[in-house]
């Protein structure tokens, strides 16, 4: 079922599909939206629930402000509304650390995290001032090569060029508003001196080829959860849920079994 719902000052866009539990919840990475997520759903069973959706910015979800802790209440909000609870969380990049921030707020919610490409601190204020900067000037399109390149590796773009091509397509027409308000959310939000008191089973994942969260900031954060297990997918950029969505769909199915 695909549907919305307003959690609080915003109406957000969600596809839902009722199964067996625990549920998976999926988040999205900056400037992309729910359907990078097919490739994994593909490849899982057919009857888990899912829950997936577009973060405010992205998508088909309203823009309006919001930091770490507004991105993280949304999921919980929407959460809340189809009644799950110790849910298995599945980010990338900046939906990775809204699913850090909702094990954090709402531990109820969350039995389990499957976190991908992420960190507990992405980047530095110089770093998303600049882009604020040039979001404004010049535009995503104009900007979309550059985040492509960081997202995919050159061998994968040469070999996919017309799925890199609707990938372009769906970073330019994010809402530059909802993109440039993740950015400040990502610019605001440090979680490394909290994670340390996640205590749900974890499992991290990076690319060898990740051009925007390295392999070893990203396995600095699976140092910095108790337990946590670090997987490292060769030859991978940024997305592997795009990429390799099986590389993906395999721990988090690991994962599901553990929590079950
Ligand atoms: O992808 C994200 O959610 C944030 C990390 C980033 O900066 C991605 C990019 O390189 O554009």
């Amino acid at each position: 079922m695909t549907g919305f719902a307003r959690i609080d000052d915003c109406v957000l866009h969600y596809t839902f599909r009722e199964g067996r539990g625990p549920a998976v919840v999926f988040l999205n990475s900056l400037g992309t939206d729910l359907r990078i997520w097919d490739g994994v759903v593909d490849a899982l069973p057919t009857d888990l629930c899912l829950l997936r959706m577009d973060k405010r910015g992205h998508g088909l979800s309203e823009t309006a402000p919001g930091d770490m802790a507004r991105f993280a209440a949304d999921a919980a909000g929407l959460m809340d509304r189809f009644g799950l609870s110790r849910a298995l969380i599945c980010g990338v990049s900046i939906g990775g650390m809204i699913a850090q921030e909702l094990a954090l707020s709402r531990p109820d919610l969350v039995g389990g995290l499957l976190l991908s490409n992420t960190a507990a601190k992405i980047g530095d204020a110089a770093g998303w001032q600049d882009r604020l900067f040039r979001i404004e000037t010049d535009g995503l399109p104009a900007m979309a090569d550059g985040v492509l390149d960081r997202w995919f590796p050159r061998a994968f773009k040469d070999g996919h060029p017309d799925m890199v091509a609707g990938y372009r397509t769906m970073l330019s027409r994010t809402d530059a508003e909802g993109y440039s308000n993740a950015c400040r959310a990502l610019a605001g939000a440090d979680l490394r001196d909290r994670v340390g008191t996640i205590a749900c089973p974890t499992v991290v994942i990076g690319g060898s080829e990740d051009g925007s969260t390295p392999p070893d900031v990203v396995r600095g954060l699976a140092d910095a959860i108790p337990g946590a297990d670090y997987i490292e997918i060769g030859g991978a950029g940024h997305l592997p849920c795009i990429q390799t969505p099986g590389d993906v769909a395999a721990p988090l199915m690991d994962l599901h079994r553990r929590i079950s």
